[in-house]
C-alpha cells in the first residue's frame, strides 16, 4: 500500500547522484510496508539482546580495534560508537534488518520526490532546499531546483540588503533588529541556528523570537526593539497558527501605533509561508513574502524560506554553507553503504536501545554553550516525526518507537541530572557533542569543558565497582562499619551507552553536517518503526478544543459542556480572573 504512492525511480541515481533524476523511470524495488517485528533479523536480535545480556561496553574492549572499528569520521566530524553495547554480530544483524525492511528504496523514493508523507499525500523534500549539486529534483513531474534557487536568490538579495543597512526603515534608518515571530518549525531551527552561529552574527542587528501565545513574550520582546529600526519576519508555513498569528497582530498594531501610516508595514513585515492567499489577506505585499511548498516538513524547514532570519543575521555566505554543509551529509547518506553510513548506524544503534535494551529516552548533551537549543530542536524534530503508535498499514504498532529527546548542554546537566543517567533505573543513552575549538578561547574554559565531556563518557561506561569503592574508603580511612553502609551508595554500574560526536569547529557547514545527519537518523528509524515521520495529527486534537473553549472563557456563566475537571478548571478561572 505504501509503496503504490511512491514514484518509482531509476536504480541509476544510487550510483550516480549528479544525473539527472527522471520522473518516470518505474523499475526501482519497492518499499515494504513490513511489521519490523516480523523480520528474521528482528528476531535475531532479539535473541541476541538475551544472550548478550550480562557482556559489558567495557569487556568489548578487550578487542583493541574497537575504537577504529566503531567510529567513523565525515570531513571534520568524528563519530564514535565504540562506547554501546554493540559488538559486529549484534551491528551486522541491524544492518540486516536496515535490508530487511527496505531502507534503500525508502532512501531513493525520499530522494526523488515520491510522495512518502502519505496521509498528506505529499512529497518530503528538505534535501532539494540545499541540493547544491543542483541536479533536477521533479515532484510530481515538474523540477523544483529552478524555484528553490528562485527563492535563494530573493533571499539573498533580501539579506544583503538587510546586511549592509541598504533596507532602510519608515523614518529612513537601517534595520537594527530582527524579530521571527513564529512557533515550532517555524521557530526552533532559527532560533537553534542563530544561536549555534552566534560568533558569525552580523555585530549590528540583534536577532529575537516570539513564539508562545503567552503575551509575555511579545511584549518583554518589544520593550526591546524600537519600531523604527525593527523587522518581523512572520514565518508560517500555514499562516493559519493561531499563536502566530496572533502574535503578528499585536506586532502589526504596535508597529502602527508609532509609524502611522500603513504603508510603512511594507517596510518593517515579511512573510515566510506557503499561503500567498493568507499572506496578503494580512496586509503583507506578497513582494515581501519569501515562498515554500508543501513538500517542506514545518520541522525540516529552516533550509527554506524560514531560514532568511538566519541568512539575515549571519549574512547569506555564511547560509549558504549551512546548505552546503547539510548536502554533504545528503550525499554521503544516499550514497554510502549501511556499514559505513553515519546516520544509519546512528538509527540502527537507536533502535538497539529502544528496541531491545529498553531505553525509553535519549539525551542529546552539547559540550558548547552556542549548541544550546540543539536538543529542544531535535526535541521536535524526533518527537513530532516518530512519535506515532500506528503503522503505515493503519494498525497500532506492538513494539516501541520514537524515544523521548531531550537534553541540556554540559556542564550545566552534570550538575542537574546526570545523577539519574549515572544510578538512575532508567537506561539512559546518550548523544555526546563537542567542538575540538572553541570559538572564545578564554584561559582553560575550553580544556576544563573538554575533560568533562571525556570523563562523562567513560564514567558511564566503565562505572566504578564495589571493589574500587571499598578500597578508596579504605585509603581515606573508614571503618568498617562506615564503609558496609555508604559503599552500596557510591558504586557506579557502568554500562551506560553513548555515541561521541567529535566536531572540529560548529562552523555553519559544519552545523549543517550535523544537523542533516540527525535529521537522516530519524528518517531512518521511522521507516524500520514501519511509520509515517512526516505528518503530526497528533498536534490537531488539542488545537481543535481550544477554539471551542476560548469562546467559553467570555462572560461569567458557567461552563457545563464538558467533563468535570475541564468544568472545573474553566470555571475557576473565571471566578479567579
Ligand atoms: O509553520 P506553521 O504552519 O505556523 O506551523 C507551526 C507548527 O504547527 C504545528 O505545531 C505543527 O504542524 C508543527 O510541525 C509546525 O511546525
Amino acid at each position: 500500500m505504501f509503496t503504490e504512492l511512491f514514484f518509482h525511480k531509476t536504480i541509476k541515481s544510487l550510483l550516480n547522484h549528479d544525473q539527472p533524476i527522471k520522473g518516470q523511470s518505474t523499475n526501482l524495488q519497492n518499499m515494504k510496508n513490513t511489521n519490523p517485528t516480523q523480520t528474521a533479523a528482528w528476531k535475531k536480535l532479539s535473541q541476541l539482546a538475551d544472550q548478550k545480556k550480562s557482556q559489558t561496553i567495557q569487556s568489548l574492549f578487550a578487542d583493541s580495534s574497537r575504537f577504529d572499528k566503531f567510529s567513523a569520521r565525515f570531513e571534520d566530524i568524528l563519530v564514535d560508537y565504540s562506547k554501546n553495547r554493540v559488538d559486529d554480530e549484534v551491528l551486522s544483524t541491524l544492518f540486516e534488518l536496515a535490508k530487511e525492511t527496505e531502507l534503500t528504496s525508502a532512501i531513493e523514493a525520499m530522494f526523488t520526490g515520491g510522495h512518502i508523507n502519505q496521509t498528506e499525500d505529499r512529497a518530503v523534500l528538505h534535501t532539494a532546499l540545499r541540493n547544491r549539486s543542483n541536479n533536477p529534483v521533479e515532484v510530481d513531474g515538474k523540477d523544483v531546483m529552478p524555484e528553490v534557487n528562485a527563492v535563494l536568490e530573493q533571499m539573498k538579495v533580501f539579506a544583503d540588503k538587510v546586511n549592509s543597512g541598504a533596507w532602510k526603515g519608515f523614518s529612513g534608518k537601517p534595520i537594527k533588529s530582527l524579530v521571527n515571530i513564529g512557533i515550532g518549525g517555524s521557530d526552533l531551527g532559527p532560533v537553534m541556528v542563530t544561536e549555534a552561529l552566534k560568533p558569525y552574527q552580523n555585530e549590528q542587528l540583534d536577532i529575537h523570537f516570539v513564539s508562545n501565545v503567552d503575551g509575555t513574550h511579545m511584549a518583554e520582546t518589544l520593550k526591546k526593539v524600537d519600531p523604527e529600526t525593527t523587522l518581523f519576519f512572520i514565518a508560517s508555513k500555514t499562516f493559519t497558527t493561531q499563536e502566530t498569528m496572533t502574535n503578528a497582530h499585536t506586532a502589526r498594531s504596535w508597529f502602527l501605533d508609532h509609524a502611522k501610516d500603513e504603508a510603512a508595514v511594507a517596510k518593517h513585515f515579511v512573510a515566510l509561508s506557503t499561503n500567498a492567499e493568507a499572506v496578503s489577506a494580512f496586509g503583507i505585499d506578497t513582494d515581501n513574502m519569501f515562498a515554500f511548498w508543501d513538500w517542506v516538513g514545518g520541522r525540516y524547514s529552516l533550509w527554506s524560506a524560514i531560514g532568511l532570519p538566519i541568512a539575515c543575521a549571519i549574512g547569506f555566505d555564511n547560509f549558504e554553507k549551512l546548505l552546503e554543509g547539510a548536502h554533504a551529509v545528503d550525499k554521503h547518506f544516499r550514497g554510502t553503504d549501511f556499514e559505513s553510513n553515519i546516520p544509519v548506524i546512528l538509527a540502527l544503534i537507536g533502535i538497539w536501545n529502544t528496541n531491545f535494551l529498553g531505553a525509553a529516552s535519549e539525551a542529546i548533551l552539547p559540550y558548547d554553550q552556542y549548541l544550546h537549543r540543539f536538543a529542544a530542536y531535535f526535541q521536535q524534530g524526533n518527537m513530532e516525526s516518530n512519535g506515532k503508535y500506528v503503522s503505515r498499514n493503519g494498525e497500532k504498532v506492538d513494539y516501541t518507537t520514537g524515544p523521548i529527546i531531550w537534553g541540556e548542554p554540559g556542564t550545566n546537566g552534570q550538575h542537574a541530572f546526570y545523577q539519574l543517567i549515572h544510578q538512575g533505573t532508567h537506561l539512559i543513552p546518550c548523544d555526546f557533542i563537542a567542538p575540538a575549538i572553541s570559538h572564545n578561547p578564554v584561559g582553560d574554559h575550553h580544556p576544563k569543558l573538554l575533560s568533562n565531556f571525556f570523563a562523562q563518557t567513560e564514567a558511564l561506561m566503565n562505572g566504578k565497582s564495589l571493589e574500587e569503592v571499598k578500597e578508596e574508603l579504605t585509603k581515606a580511612g573508614k571503618s568498617a562499619a562506615e564503609i558496609a553502609k555508604l559503599a552500596p551508595h557510591k558504586v557506579f554500574e557502568g554500562n551506560r551507552p553513548t555515541n561521541s560526536i567529535l566536531v572540529k569547529k560548529v562552523d555553519p557547514y559544519t552545523l549543517g553536517c550535523l544537523v542533516a545527519m540527525y535529521e537522516h537518523k530519524i528518517f531512518v528509524q521511522g521507516v524500520i518503526w514501519n511509520i509515517f515521520s512526516f505528518d503530526q495529527w497528533g498536534v490537531e486534537l488539542g488545537k481543535v478544543l481550544a477554539k471551542k473553549i476560548l469562546p467559553e472563557l467570555e462572560g461569567e456563566e458557567k461552563v457545563s459542556s464538558h467533563d468535570a475537571s475541564t468544568n472545573g478548571l474553566i470555571n475557576a478561572y473565571k471566578a479567579m480572573r
